[in-house]
């Protein structure tokens, strides 16, 4: 039985075609503090449409249900019905809130299964200042990044077997005796995890973001990698971005490689194409923040780098992302369910009214891009924002999550 109530009005967004000015766009409410921040998300996206627009546009929100929420409707361990995902790629464009995956055993990642459901192969994260924000850092406007996350392959992609199982114990069978291999410290003991890396799935993550950086005037993209230890698939990360920028981009070796560099299409300005190895770059982002500008890593990394990277500009209380592919795509905000806050209205919903935000500019919808961004920048201005900020803020008005949303329409 279908549980999705489809609006009475509104059009589907169809890949390929104009987007409608009614478009449908499903959203999942997410565990935790989603039931907090997803509203607040809505009613700050629909302020800013009308203001843009005075009706000439309108979101029609549809829910759709995963995680803790979709058990409850649809009963027990159905956490991601067949037909949420059949939505998702129906309507083509959506949004969600976080959702909960427990630590060893228990459900996989929802938020992962998404991803590859749908084949959504970008996670794409921009890190950048806003005037007024608290940060560790002396100057945080140095940092000014887009994360290209590899988001379906790699260690995260979950195949593993547990310690002692049967399944483990064929596999450890399997490279000790079939492969030779005489590195497993412990093999009675050990739990097994496979990290697969490709050539089409790095070269296709590499292609946009040095698309993107041609797009935005940017003048780098950086493989981030740990390719001196893993070499045949973080370093083939590296390898295959670089080979890609050179066939498809003509990009051309620096002083013998491996960096390398060509001419934006659009602006003639020259981008680089380089490389660091993640740990190195981890302290490097902090020290030297402005010589990074598009990072392009795979997906275990860029899940480190996005928590990290957001510290810098005020935590993950304002880091927005999405998962896109070329056909659809879902919005969701870097940071989790952050359980120890769930129903008390209190955290800071930037992070999806930001990843709303990048929807808008993703629909062409700039103008209520714009003015999300302006209000957010008003209201941290006037120092009326959530508890993260207001406690490492001077003089700061500690608001709800609610009334920050409430601050926002007020300022548009
Ligand atoms: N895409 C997704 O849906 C994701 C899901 N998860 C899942 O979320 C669950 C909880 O993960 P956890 O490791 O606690 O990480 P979380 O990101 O949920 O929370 C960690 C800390 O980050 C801060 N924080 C998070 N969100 C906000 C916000 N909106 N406003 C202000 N501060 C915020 C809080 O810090 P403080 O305590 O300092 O106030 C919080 O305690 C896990 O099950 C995990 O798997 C995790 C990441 C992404
Ligand atoms: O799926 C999860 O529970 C965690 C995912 C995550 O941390 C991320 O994608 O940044
Ligand atoms: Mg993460």
């Amino acid at each position: 039985m279908s549980h999705i109530k489809v609006p009475a009005e509104g059009q589907k967004i169809v890949p390929g075609q104009a987007i409608p000015n009614n478009p449908i766009i499903p959203f999942i409410e997410g565990d935790g503090i989603g039931a907090d921040i997803t509203p607040v998300m809505k009613d700050v996206i629909d302020a800013a449409v009308a203001k843009a627009y005075g009706g000439a546009k309108k979101i029609h929100w549809m829910e759709v249900y995963a995680g803790e929420k979709a058990t409850k409707v649809y009963g027990d361990n159905v956490w991601l019905p067949e037909e949420t995902l059949a939505a998702l790629k129906e309507y083509s464009v959506s949004i969600k809130g976080p959702m909960t995956t427990p630590v060893g055993g228990g459900i996989r990642s929802l938020n992962v299964a998404l991803r590859q459901e749908l084949d959504l192969y970008q996670c794409v994260r921009p890190v950048r200042y806003f005037n007024g924000v608290p940060s560790p850092l002396k100057d945080p406007s140095k940092t000014d990044m887009v994360i290209f996350r590899e988001n379906t392959e790699d260690i995260y992609a979950g195949i593993e077997w547990e310690a002692e199982s049967d399944n483990c114990k064929k596999v450890v069978d399997f490279l000790q005796n079939e492969m030779g291999v005489k590195k497993i410290r412990f093999p009675e003991t050990s739990g097994i995890g496979i990290k697969p890396v490709s050539k089409q799935g790095t070269q296709r993550l590499v292609r946009a973001a040095i698309q993107y950086a041609i797009d935005n005037d940017k003048p780098s993209v950086t493989l981030v990698h740990k390719g001196n230890i893993m070499k045949f698939t973080e370093g083939g990360f590296r390898d295959w971005g670089y080979e890609l920028a050179q066939t498809e981009f003509g990009a051309k070796p620096i002083d013998g490689g491996p960096w390398c560099s060509f001419q934006n299409p659009k602006t003639g300005k020259e981008i680089i194409v380089k490389d660091a190895i993640a740990d190195a770059f981890l302290q490097q982002i902090l020290l030297r923040p402005a010589e990074y500008s598009v990072i392009a890593t795979l997906n275990l990394n860029g899940d480190y780098i996005s928590d990290a990277l957001a510290a810098q500009v005020g935590g993950i209380g304002i880091a927005p992302g999405a998962n896109i592919s070329d056909q659809y795509a879902i919005f969701e905000a870097t940071h989790g369910t952050a359980p120890k806050y769930a129903g008390q209205d209190k955290v800071n919903p930037g992070s999806l009214i930001l990843s709303a935000e990048m929807m808008l500019r993703h629909l062409g919808w700039k103008e209520a891009a714009d003015l999300v961004i302006e209000s957010m920048e008003k209201a941290i201005g006037d120092k009326q924002v959530t508890y993260d900020f207001a406690r490492l803020m001077d003089g700061a008005n500690e608001i709800s999550c609610s009334a920050f949303g409430k601050a926002m329409i007020e300022r548009m």
